[in-house]
């Protein structure tokens, strides 16, 4: 059997489908975006169509771009977008809406009604997570009662509910599987991650049937074959993981207090806290890294909600710039003399804040402030989160006597500056990895390895290579200096 893996890594903006070789190099890609809808503010929706038809294009354009046919690859690996709620009929294939997107806030209410209710400490206690919209249990509820007659259906059996990898592995399999992955179902605010199972009080809490609900696997597991229809003959799903747990694999993040932080649009840290169940108590979130063989491996979750987002202001926003790439070169011209603070709190702050309410500001202003303050301002305003998350985290958990080292990976991390300037705020090295598509490489690694094409995980982990290390320079009394200025002008954003 060769050792060719195709991975589907279905993101909030575009598609990408990506064939490695069994040296974890990449051979071939397809790549589509696909349209955005937000019918009102505050809500964010995806057409499920455009989901399926962009993932068998970009299936077709890999395989094409690697020189390959569908009979060359040992098996599919799925990757997604989390949270990001469908529910369709199960007699006809239709979705029964679009997609309510992890971003979408029209749960805020339901979410409040929730709270009200004193729910929080049982969906912390069972779910690990904590009650908002960003999570699929509100969404599915919300559908349910808008919907017309979806509660019915849904109560007879006709409807499932899925995360865009069940819907993917719905429409690949021709309908004959609906199925997740622990890690996804880890985002829904209804499995309970200690037990591994759909939590009987939640769904009576929020009023939703368990006939909804997708089978939940291991992240390496017998996902279904694909409908040869679609590639011309059928390809076994043998890995699907939520996207930033994906790249916790990619990464090869698996001794407990490795970190992987992913730079895209947001960004995601999370810390392998292997199979303790740390409950946070700095407002992170605890959930799935990865299950396999039916062994849960936890870690801690830290969101950022504006990382590049912060670059595409500087581009888009502010015209500072007419490329992402041209941030770092002009922050690094910024007079080191003044201290200006970008909070870009553009959607409210994440972890560990949790302030919806919360919008950007700006301090340390002066005459003298141009184009290239504001640049370092920005890029340095992703680096100071990165370093609340992480200082959350080892208070929350940490090994004994463990150096922290961040693994990186994203969009973002092609910036040097920005990555040398992390690891000096973090006062910690950061290793930026050869391969970079480390979300898709983790998905075609739980697939590979369960085709038994890949090494198991240690093999793959010694293959991990760095492509570059960047080691703390800033003397600390500096870092200490910029870390307070961070956190007083967090402390003036923030509303409650
Ligand atoms: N050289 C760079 N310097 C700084 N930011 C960059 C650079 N290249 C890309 N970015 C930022 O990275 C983000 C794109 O990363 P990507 O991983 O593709 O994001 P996503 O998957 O969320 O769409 C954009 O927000 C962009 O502004
Ligand atoms: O599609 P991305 O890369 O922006 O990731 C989205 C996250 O999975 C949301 O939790």
């Amino acid at each position: 059997m060769s050792g060719y893996v195709l991975a589907i890594d279905q993101g909030t903006t575009s598609t990408r489908s990506i064939v490695f070789n069994d040296r974890y190099a990449v051979v071939g890609v397809g790549q589509q975006e696909f349209t955005q809808h937000f019918p009102r503010s505050g809500w964010v929706e995806h057409e499920p169509a455009d989901l399926w038809t962009t993932t068998v294009e970009t299936m077709r354009l890999a395989l094409a771009d690697a020189g390959l046919s569908a009979g060359d690859i040992a098996g599919i690996g799925i990757t997604n977008q989390r949270e990001t709620t469908l529910i369709w009929d199960r007699e006809t294939g239709q979705p029964i809406h679009r997609a309510l997107v992890w971003q979408d806030r029209r749960t805020a209410d339901l979410c409040a009604r929730y709270d009200a209710e004193g729910l929080e400490h049982l969906i912390t206690e069972r779910t690990g997570l904590i009650i908002d919209p960003y999570f699929s249990g509100s969404k599915i509820a919300w559908l349910l009662d808008t919907v017309e007659g979806a509660r019915a259906k849904a109560e007879a059996g006709h409807l499932a509910f899925g995360t865009v990898d069940s819907w993917l592995i719905w429409n690949l399999t021709g309908g004959r599987r609906h199925v997740t992955d622990a890690t996804n179902a880890s985002r829904s605010m209804l499995y309970d991650i200690a037990r591994g199972d759909w939590d009987d009080d939640l769904l009576r809490a929020l009023d939703i049937p368990r006939a909804l609900l997708p089978e939940v696997l291991d992240c390496a597991a017998d996902f279904g074959t694909t409908d040869p229809a679609i590639l011309g003959t059928g390809v076994p799903i043998l890995g699907v993981a939520g996207d930033q747990q994906a790249a916790v694999v990619g990464q090869a993040c698996f001794s407990p207090g490795m970190i992987k932080s992913t730079y895209g649009t947001g960004c995601f840290a999370l810390i392998n806290t292997g199979t303790d169940r740390v409950a946070s108590t700095n407002r992170l979130l605890t959930t799935i890294g990865y299950r396999l063989n039916g062994t849960t491996t936890y870690a801690l979750e830290g969101a950022i909600f504006i990382a590049g987002a912060a670059v595409q202001w500087l581009r888009d926003g502010l015209g500072l710039i007419e490329r992402a790439d041209q941030s770092g070169p002009l922050a690094a011209e910024a007079d080191p003399e003044q201290a200006v603070y970008l909070v870009p709190a553009f959607t409210g702050l994440g972890a560990p804040h949790w302030d919806p309410h919360a919008r950007g500001a700006m301090f340390g202003l002066s005459r003298a402030t141009g184009p290239r303050e504001l640049a370092r301002a920005a890029l340095e305003s992703v680096c100071f989160q990165t370093a609340d998350l992480l200082e959350a985290m080892h208070k929350d958990w940490s090994v004994e006597g463990e150096r922290t080292v961040l693994r990186v990976d994203g969009g973002m991390v092609a910036s040097d500056w920005t990555m040398q300037r992390l690891a000096d705020l973090l006062g910690a090295p950061v290793d930026r990895p050869m391969v970079l598509e480390t979300t898709a490489l983790g998905a075609a690694w739980l697939a590979g390895h369960k085709a038994g094409v890949w090494p198991d995980m240690e093999g793959f982990a010694a293959g991990w290579r760095p492509d570059r290390r960047f080691e703390a320079a800033m003397s600390e009394e500096e870092r200490a200096r910029r870390l307070a200025g961070w956190r007083d002008a967090v402390r003036r954003t923030l509303t409650r």
